[in-house]
């Protein structure tokens, strides 16, 4: 494992979790924070869009490991060959014997594997994985603890729900005695849809030096503030840069983002009856 004190000891919360007004936030970070230190498998679930990764990236740099790699494989929708090639080892010939290669293990030595939507596989795969896994570490790591790839996967929230009554969970529990962290969806934060939406303009005009004049008017950002956010933090930055360019670059007004966003939610439309 590549570890330096230098790395251990920095600081790492980056400038935007870190004035995160959520208290649900707030205890994730705290949680995460110590969470990097401790070698075990984590079980991050959230929805769509919630900021999964960029957590499981946070665990990463503020670990050990932070000085290997992080991998991401994706099992959305992965082929039966793909995760056979990327999982159970391929027998090739050096140096004149025969061994197994484990690409994906290979790939996260001493660092991260990170297996997005992993929910979204059937049991029966999700368990020929994790056994796959243990086999390959046993086989390539067993003079080298250290060198194992630490798992962190992502359970999309509504999967999770469905999980936890089946007898998979239990399995799932038993061999890889994982730490599991809820991240809220946006909905449930709002208090930070001003902050990173100022995050969002800043990364913008960092990147679109013709869109250094890009601002929001208060209407919008109101409408920002009031709408669900069923993508989560990955639609509301997909909304300000759609915002950005119908505007030029110059005030995001209302009719500047997504016609989609005009679709009320059940809670604001609560919200306002009552106010009546
Ligand atoms: N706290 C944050 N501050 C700034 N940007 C963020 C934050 N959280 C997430 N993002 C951004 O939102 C987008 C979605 O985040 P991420 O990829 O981590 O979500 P996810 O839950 O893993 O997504 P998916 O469900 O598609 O796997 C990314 O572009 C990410 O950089």
């Amino acid at each position: 494992m590549v570890t330096t004190k230098s790395v251990i000891k920095k600081p790492l919360l980056n400038d935007i979790e870190k004035s995160s007004k959520s208290l649900l936030m707030q205890d994730i970070f705290y949680k995460i924070l110590r969470l990097a230190k401790i070698d075990t498998p984590v079980i991050l679930v959230g929805e769509i869009g919630s900021g999964t990764k960029r957590l499981a990236h946070v665990i990463h740099k503020n670990s050990d490991r932070a000085l290997a790699p992080f991998h991401t494989f994706n099992c959305l929708g992965i082929r039966e060959e793909e995760y056979k090639d990327a999982f159970w080892g391929q027998l090739q010939f050096d140096d004149n014997h025969l061994s197994l290669k484990y690409d994906l293990l290979e790939k996260a030595v001493g660092g991260i594997l990170y297996l997005d939507q992993f929910s979204e596989l059937s049991p029966s795969l999700m368990l020929n994985i994790l056994d796959s896994y243990q086999k390959g570490c046993k086989q390539l790591f067993r003079h080298n603890k250290q060198a194992k790839p630490r798992l962190i996967l992502s359970f999309n929230q509504e999967s999770y729900h469905k999980i936890l009554t089946h007898s998979i969970w239990e399995k799932l529990l038993g061999e890889l005695n994982p730490v599991v962290l809820m991240l809220p969806p946006l909905r449930e934060r709002k208090e930070d849809i001003p902050i990173l939406i100022d995050h969002f303009i800043k990364e913008i005009k960092t990147n679109y030096p013709d869109y250094k004049d890009l601002n929001i008017s208060s209407r919008a950002l109101i409408e920002c503030y009031d709408y669900h956010w069923p993508g989560n933090i990955l639609q509301l930055k997909n909304a300000i840069f759609h915002g950005a360019i119908l505007s030029h670059g110059q005030t995001i007004e209302l009719e500047h983002l997504p016609f989609s966003m005009s679709w009320k939610s059940p809670y604001t439309i609560h919200k306002n009856n009552t106010s009546l």
